[in-house]
């Protein structure tokens, strides 16, 4: 696939396009034949029954896994080449900071690193204080990881994620281990952080909730083979207020994800 098929979909550019995605470990087949359209600056959520293949989806994207059939492309280029040249991110359910590093110096380390193996990586408008800011996280620069909350670690390692400006946050469950309150307070500071910086998200929950708060679409994956169940769009404006949740439109979304969920 070449970089033209970059500009589809009624004019807009795409972030990722997967084309009969398919992803197999040895004779199982986890991804099959996943089509998708990822339009650039889009926050989707990604739901779907455990083991239905939605961190192999984000997996197969940034280059971790090979694809066994279809193809690919992350901002018209392989997925190989879109992880060298660092268009995107990947943040996990744990914050994996270094333990001996302040929050600023892992915030710094993917630069780090950069520089040290020679490589010519981007950087993001924002320095890495002002990353911490964008976080919320003014004045803890100097902490040690174990001087910060959960919530407190997981924007460290948003800010680190945000540092080489990747244009696209691919988000492994990443408030799945954080209690509600600081969740919820997450998902707020991540609909300004996307705001702010017109990041395309790809975000995978367990919680319906929290996906149709996020989203502007839902995707739903079905599992035994993984494959696209129903993409839901998701039309309330933003930005959005946590009272959002307690609306009879909310509701609405709420049960039908909960019927497709039950039927995947
Ligand atoms: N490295 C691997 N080797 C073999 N099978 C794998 C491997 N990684 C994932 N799988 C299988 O692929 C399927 C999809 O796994 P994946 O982790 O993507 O599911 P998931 O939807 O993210 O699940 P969960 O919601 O439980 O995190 C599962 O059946 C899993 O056992």
């Amino acid at each position: 696939m070449n970089a033209t098929i970059k500009d589809v979909a009624g004019g807009k550019p795409l972030a990722a396009i997967l084309r009969n995605a398919t992803v197999r470990f040895a004779d199982f087949t986890a991804i099959d034949r996943i089509s998708l359209d990822i339009e650039e600056g889009a926050f989707y959520s990604i739901l779907g029954p455990s083991g239905c293949g939605k961190s192999t989806m984000l997996r197969l994207i940034s280059d971790l896994i090979p694809l066994a059939d279809g193809e690919v492309t992350v901002f018209g280029k392989s997925t190989e080449a879109a992880r060298l040249a660092r268009e995107f991110a990947f943040v996990f359910q744990e914050a994996t900071l270094l333990p001996w590093r302040t929050a600023i110096e892992n915030v710094c380390l993917p630069l780090e690193i950069g520089r040290n193996r020679g490589i010519d990586i981007p950087v993001s408008d924002w320095s890495p204080t002002e990353l911490l800011e964008l976080v919320g996280l003014k004045g803890r620069e100097k902490a040690l990881p174990h001087e910060l909350s959960g919530g407190m670690r997981q924007r460290v390692a948003i800010a680190r994620a945000l540092v080489c400006k990747p244009k696209l946050l691919l988000m492994d469950e990443p408030f799945g281990a954080l209690d509600e309150m600081t969740r919820d307070h997450m998902n707020l500071e991540l609909l300004r952080i996307w705001q702010e910086t017109g990041v395309t998200i790809l975000f995978v929950t367990h919680s319906i909730p929290e996906a149709i708060f996020l989203g502007q679409k839902v995707l739903m994956l079905k599992a035994n083979p993984g494959r696209v169940k129903e993409i839901v769009d998701i039309d309330f404006a933003y930005p959005r207020e946590t009272s959002l949740r307690d609306t009879l439109e909310f509701t609405r979304y709420s049960a039908h994800l909960r019927q497709l969920l039950e039927t995947c």
